[in-house]
């Protein structure tokens, strides 16, 4: 496979993948090819400061990578699809990142070539992603291995089988979101008891932070270190109390069920 990698659309994904790869020393610039279909910030943003120059044409983008990161939304990527076929070699390994759209879709657009779908997130922006990789039985274990590389460049990644894709959108895909409301209501909470707006945000998103860190560093069950936090009518057993008392924990569970279905629906419709 060569040593390069191609991406299929240089939004806000494509840019932090970039991002991450360039600044891991993974790929060299010239070793990135990009094409969008019209000039986007994002692409700018991609030459100034990465200094990758944009590929014109899709049939250049296809010749220059075995390895082609197809980065745009889930109802262009069955546009293009049927037209990009015609540049298809045996050797492309693509990998879809577009939520809702099933492996098995992919193929009835492409024929039977080799097929990865992930799920990153957006804290890719800050090398901070988690992503789900599920590759096709055409794809070899070198393949895998690679792409698997490749997204720990920007975070972490693991590879699930394809039915899980669903629980993975839920979890982590669409999660940055819930956990941005959870840190926008914590410092309102804070600003409501007359901390300043700013300090409110850096604590809060600080508290989250440490808090994901203790789970992952301690390997401790977050009932545990919820625990650990909690004394005998301290201040957070009556937070945890109220939380309880507004079914917080089963709204998180519902949100997550909320993503899940969405992505299984939108993967059954086409
Ligand atoms: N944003 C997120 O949290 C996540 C996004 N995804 C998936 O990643 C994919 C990309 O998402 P974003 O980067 O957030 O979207 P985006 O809208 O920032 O980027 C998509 C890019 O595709 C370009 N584009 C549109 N039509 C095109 C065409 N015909 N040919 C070439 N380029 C075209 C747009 O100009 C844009 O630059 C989507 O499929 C999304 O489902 C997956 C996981 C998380
Ligand atoms: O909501 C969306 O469409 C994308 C997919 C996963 C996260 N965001």
């Amino acid at each position: 496979m060569t040593h390069t990698i191609s991406f299929y659309g240089a939004g806000n994904m494509a840019q932090a993948i970039i991002a991450g790869l360039i600044s891991s020393g993974f790929y060299k610039k010239e070793e990135i090819y990009v094409y969008n279909h019209r000039y986007e910030p994002t692409l700018q943003k991609l030459e100034e400061e990465y200094g990758i120059q944009p590929i014109l044409n899709e049939k250049d983008l296809f010749e220059k990578s075995d390895l082609v990161i197809l980065a745009v939304k889930p109802a262009v990527l069955t546009q293009i699809l049927p037209q990009v076929k015609k540049y298809l070699r045996e050797e492309h390994v693509l990998v879809s990142l577009a939520a809702g759209i099933s492996i098995r879709q992919i193929t009835d657009l492409t024929g039977p070539h080799k097929i990865i779908r992930a799920i990153p997130n957006t804290p890719a922006m800050v090398n901070q992603a988690m992503s789900s990789i599920s590759p096709n039985n055409l794809t070899t274990k070198e393949e895998v291995q690679l792409v698997l590389e490749v997204f720990n460049k920007f975070g972490k990644a693991k590879v699930v089988s394809e039915q899980l894709i669903d629980a993975v959108v839920g979890v982590s895909g669409s999660a940055p979101a819930y956990v941005y409301l959870f840190i926008e209501a914590l410092a309102d909470g804070a600003v409501a008891q007359g901390l300043s707006r700013n300090d409110a945000y850096e604590f809060a998103a600080q508290a989250v932070l440490g808090a994901a860190k203790m789970v992952e560093e301690t390997g401790k069950h977050p009932a545990e270190l919820k625990d650990m936090v909690t004394s005998p009518k301290g201040t957070t057993i009556a937070a945890v109390q109220s939380l309880e008392m507004s079914n917080f924990r089963a709204s998180v569970i519902k949100a997550v069920e909320a993503a899940a279905q969405k992505n299984r629906q939108m993967s059954e419709e086409k």
